[in-house]
């Protein structure tokens, strides 16, 4: 049964981090006064609360073959400093348009590899920013740490400044898998990565894992699955493998014939799922597992849990800046992203203008599908009730939705859906149907990853 629908749903759809995505903005090089100008009007909403800051740190020591991030791999650390020093004179652009020192309730440093960078450079970095902000009482700062170069000093110095979470990239303790993906990584090196990160009070540890990797097979990951047991990480994401070899030419080397297939994807999803939920792990949107008594798990209940960027959050924040290359900007409804090279991007800050390449102010509209789109892919529920045009976008959609009632991934109810168990492996699916843009897409052109 649910062979056949990996064969009817596996079609390329966005992961829907924003709506509309990213390759359908309109906006090209988006003058910079206008964008300030949705930053005041947004900042001013939420002074007091606090805002979202997300800065990317791109530098990798080493490549890992299936990564579909925006990162430059280099052993050449004497690029930190330049690079934070554009990070910091970005922050000043922002800090001068907005007239004070915001309040940073959220913050993530991402990458790349954020570890890539010695402790004293984040420190320098992080006392910069901070000089020139004030931190909400009940804050989150996390990073994403490498397992292979993070080291206690990072650590110390990190929750010095008040970092309280981290993300472990872990992709899969398997060592056929690993030597496949360039990404030898010794159980050893987790081992002591977490014993110091509880060791100096980190309150939640992420682990990223991912299902789809060449030579990875049910049996390979539920083994893998059982080795993260001793670490008892609050969250987990387990993504599937995003297949873009147009995007990231490190994927063309794989041999496609070793790369797991939908069908035998959604069997590992699914197995993966039953024994994380036996370890007492809840299920969060498409893709992510957390502890009953997380933040996760709570926002999910409560109905406060959101979506942007980075993935699935408990930020309510309306407004989050994104500093770094490639780093993305949102108020919510007018969305900016930065020049996507270090060079780029180091030079547009060099001459005092913000490096922003592409850009989208929504339509009420747009707005409209957006809380929509959110809903689904977050609460697996939603009501078209709200307006005549989403019931009408409901109507529209009704074939595909009643074929998706009889395949069990859904029920229909008076102007609203309730997405089940099994529909949440084919969300991206469900959210596409009332995405106008790609129900109309006729290209050709690559342009996201499989839904499965
Ligand atoms: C936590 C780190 C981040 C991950 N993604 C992003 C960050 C900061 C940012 C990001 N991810 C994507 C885009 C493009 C816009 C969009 O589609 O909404 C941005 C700015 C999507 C994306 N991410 C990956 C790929 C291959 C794509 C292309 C879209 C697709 O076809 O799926 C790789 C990847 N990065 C992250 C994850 C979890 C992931 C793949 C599952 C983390
Ligand atoms: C930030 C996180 O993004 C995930 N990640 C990076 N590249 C890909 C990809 N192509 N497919 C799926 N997940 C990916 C890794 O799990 C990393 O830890
Ligand atoms: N670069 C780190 C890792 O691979 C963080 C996650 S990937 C952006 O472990
Ligand atoms: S997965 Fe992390 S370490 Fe590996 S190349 Fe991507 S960003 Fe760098």
């Amino acid at each position: 049964m649910i062979q056949s629908l990996a064969q009817k749903y596996n079609r390329p759809i966005p992961r829907y981090t924003s709506y509309p995505t990213v390759p359908y903005w309109k906006e090209v090089k988006p003058n910079s006064h206008k964008w300030l100008f949705h930053v005041n009007e947004s900042y001013y909403k939420q002074k007091e609360e606090g805002i979202s800051l997300y800065i990317h740190l791109p530098f990798c020591e080493s490549l890992c073959t299936y990564c579909g991030c925006n990162k430059r791999i280099t052993k050449k650390h004497e690029l930190e400093k330049p690079y934070i020093e554009a990070i910091l004179a970005e922050w000043k652009l922002y800090v001068t348009a907005i007239g004070g020192k915001p309040v940073i309730k959220n913050l993530h440093l991402g990458g790349g590899t954020p570890t890539f960078f010695s402790p004293d450079t984040l420190k320098l970095m992080m006392e910069g920013i901070l000089s020139q902000s004030r931190i909400a009482q009940k804050h989150e700062f996390s990073f994403e740490g490498h397992p292979n170069n993070t080291t206690y000093e990072h650590l110390k110095v990190l929750a010095d400044l008040g970092f309280n979470r981290v993300s472990y990239g872990i992709q899969d303790f398997d060592i056929t898998v690993q030597k496949a993906i360039h990404r030898l990584q010794p159980i050893e090196n987790v081992r002591n990565v977490v014993k110091w990160s509880r060791e100096l009070n980190y309150s939640s540890i992420n682990f990223d894992l991912i299902y789809g990797l060449p030579f990875q097979t049910e049996a390979t990951l539920s083994e893998s699955i059982e080795k993260l047991k001793e670490f008892e990480p609050e969250r987990i994401a387990l993504y599937s493998y995003a297949h873009v070899p147009w995007k990231s030419k490190s994927q063309r080397g794989y041999d496609e014939s070793n790369l797991p297939q939908a069908e035998q994807k959604i069997n590992m999803y699914w197995q993966a799922k039953q024994q994380l939920n036996a370890m007492g792990y809840v299920n969060i949107g498409m893709d992510h597992f957390a502890k009953p008594t997380d933040e996760l798990t709570i926002a999910r209940d409560k109905g406060y849990l959101n979506r942007n960027f980075m993935g699935y959050t408990t930020d309510k924040n309306e407004l989050m800046i994104g500093l770094g290359c490639s780093s993305i900007s949102s108020t919510g409804k007018a969305f900016v992203q930065n020049e996507k090279t270090v060079e780029l991007y180091q030079n547009s800050i060099h001459e005092k203008t913000l490096p922003l390449i592409v850009g989208h102010y929504s339509t009420e509209q747009e707005i409209e599908v957006a809380e929509l789109i959110k809903e689904i892919i977050c609460n697996g529920k939603v009501t078209f009730q709200h307006s005549a045009f989403l019931m009408n976008l409901f109507e529209g959609a009704m074939d595909s939705l009643k074929e998706m009632e009889q395949d069990e991934l859904l029920t229909i109810g008076n102007y609203s859906l309730d997405v089940t168990t099994k529909g949440m492996l084919f969300v991206r699916n469900i959210c596409s149907l009332f995405d106008p843009v790609i129900q109309k897409r006729t290209s050709d052109k690559p342009q996201f990853s499989q839904s499965i």
